[in-house]
């Protein structure tokens, strides 16, 4: 039997933790301990004198909440923010953004644009972010430097890139990754076929069962758009969420990224599979692309988790901007005021990420044992005044630059707004040439 240390690493003394296990709950007068990176202790301030701490930290009109978890991205594309805006997506792709990621993808534009996302990121209060991006291998490196936790979906599209030339190749080198990052803890590979309309169902079928002997995740980009369904329906005689059910590729390990076009049997299938929806309310506003059913699926016991899609189609990768407009949407989806409380949206950004990539043992929540993911609020400027709940402030006032501080595994990887691990000055000389270049380029050359 484990016992807690009474001597830890770190200990924090907030306003207030809002662990979201128990959903909804909010404790006051309360600390928390970091010991070996992960949270050892949640006790009552006056307890917390037991513990002897290496570094304590007050953190008054703060408050302690779980990472949030950003369960679907390109973070790269951080570099095309801006580049091509209020488009639907099909034009929006095909005009705009695979002819400029044609003329710039490179390792290096992964490696500087995916810096640039955690530098977002880790500012707005994320510790776990999701990627389906070209040359992974340097969005990978580039979130080793920085110390955040990812799950790097490798790409594979029917179609020749930058970084393959086939589905077969894009298989390949993934799974080489995979190999190569198996003992990084904070990185987890997982398969990223692009969309059912840029991957073969024989590609599909591949992918389906390599995860499944390797048991590994899935992301795929699915029902978007209702024309997406609707060709898929002229093209194959069905939806594609039948058809990845037909391939075997729904399953708890499947993450169906946006799911605006859903039906009652759609959504029936999913909760019989218990493959789970990432859900991106501004990106699916910004491109009229459709809402998702959020509430139908909750109610049905479908997890649903958050993401912010690519600065491409957002523009901004804050997962406190994503909450609320989950929240406002979902009521509005739903025509019902009480449908997504503030308790859930904050458990879609957080529990329901982890879920999501199958990691709901180690972070999601701010419970002992698990990893000190940790991010600190402050509630005390105006816009959090005055403060009945602060479990609606997060939710409906923050605005993401009130993260002060934030923690992956115990180490402190933001600490009074200031990145420790990323010279944001070299960074910002680094996006700029890439603005300067792309700019210089042209559109579409
Ligand atoms: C295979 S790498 C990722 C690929 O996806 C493109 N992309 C970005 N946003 C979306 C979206 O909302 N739907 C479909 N595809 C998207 C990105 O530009 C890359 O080419
Ligand atoms: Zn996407």
């Amino acid at each position: 039997m484990s016992t807690s240390p009474s001597t830890v690493d770190t200990l924090l003394h907030p306003d207030w933790i809002v662990p979201v296990v128990p959903r909804g709950a909010v404790l006051t007068n309360h600390s928390l301990a970091i010991h070996d990176g992960r949270i050892s202790h949640i006790l009552p301030r006056a307890e917390a004198a037991s513990l002897t701490a290496a570094r304590e930290l007050a953190l008054p009109g703060q408050a302690l909440i779980p990472g949030m978890i950003n369960t679907h991205g390109h973070a790269a594309m951080s570099l095309l923010r801006g580049y091509a805006d209020d488009l639907p997506l099909m034009p929006w792709l095909e005009q705009h953004i695979w002819p400029a990621e044609g003329a710039h993808v490179s390792a290096d534009f992964v490696r500087d644009g995916t810096e640039l996302a955690i530098a977002e990121m880790l500012r707005a209060g994320t510790t776990t972010f999701s990627d389906m991006y070209f040359f992974p291998d340097a969005a990978a490196a580039a979130a080793v430097d920085a110390g955040i936790r990812c799950q790097i979906v490798f790409p594979i599209l029917d179609f020749p890139t930058a970084w393959a030339r086939d589905a077969d190749e894009y298989i390949s080198k993934g799974l080489r990754l995979r190999d190569e990052l198996k003992h990084r803890g904070l990185v987890q590979i997982g398969f990223g076929p692009h969309a059912p309309y840029t991957v073969s169902p024989q590609n599909l079928l591949k992918v389906a069962t390599y995860a499944a002997e390797l048991d590994l995740p899935v992301q795929i980009h699915l029902h978007e758009t209702a024309g997406e369904v609707l060709a898929a329906v002229e093209e194959h005689g069905e939806r594609p969420l039948d058809s990845l059910n037909t391939m075997g590729l729904l399953g708890p390990r499947t993450q169906c990224v946006h799911m605006t076009d859903l039906g009652d049997q759609d959504i029936a299938l999913l909760a019989a599979t218990g493959a789970h929806v990432v859900h991106c309310p501004q990106s699916n506003m910004k491109l009229a692309s459709g809402a998702c059913p959020v509430s139908k699926l909750l109610d049905r016991g479908v997890n649903v988790a958050l993401g912010t899609d690519s600065a491409a189609s957002n523009n901004d990768l804050n997962l406190f901007a994503e909450m609320q407009t989950a929240a406002l949407l979902g009521k509005l989806t739903a025509g019902d005021a009480a449908a997504l409380p503030a308790a859930d949206a904050l458990y879609m950004a957080t529990m329901g990420g982890a879920r999501a990539m199958g990691l709901e043992q180690e972070i999601g929540s701010l419970e002992p044992g698990k990893q000190a993911d940790i991010v600190a609020v402050d509630l005390s400027g105006p816009e959090c005044q005055p403060l009945y709940n602060p479990l609606s402030q997060l939710v409906y006032a923050c605005n993401g630059s009130q993260v002060c501080h934030s923690w992956v595994a115990g180490a402190q990887l933001l600490h009074n707004r200031q990145l420790t691990r990323i010279n944001l000055k070299d960074l910002q000389q680094r996006t700029a040439a890439w603005q300067e270049k792309i700019s210089s380029t042209g559109k579409n050359q």
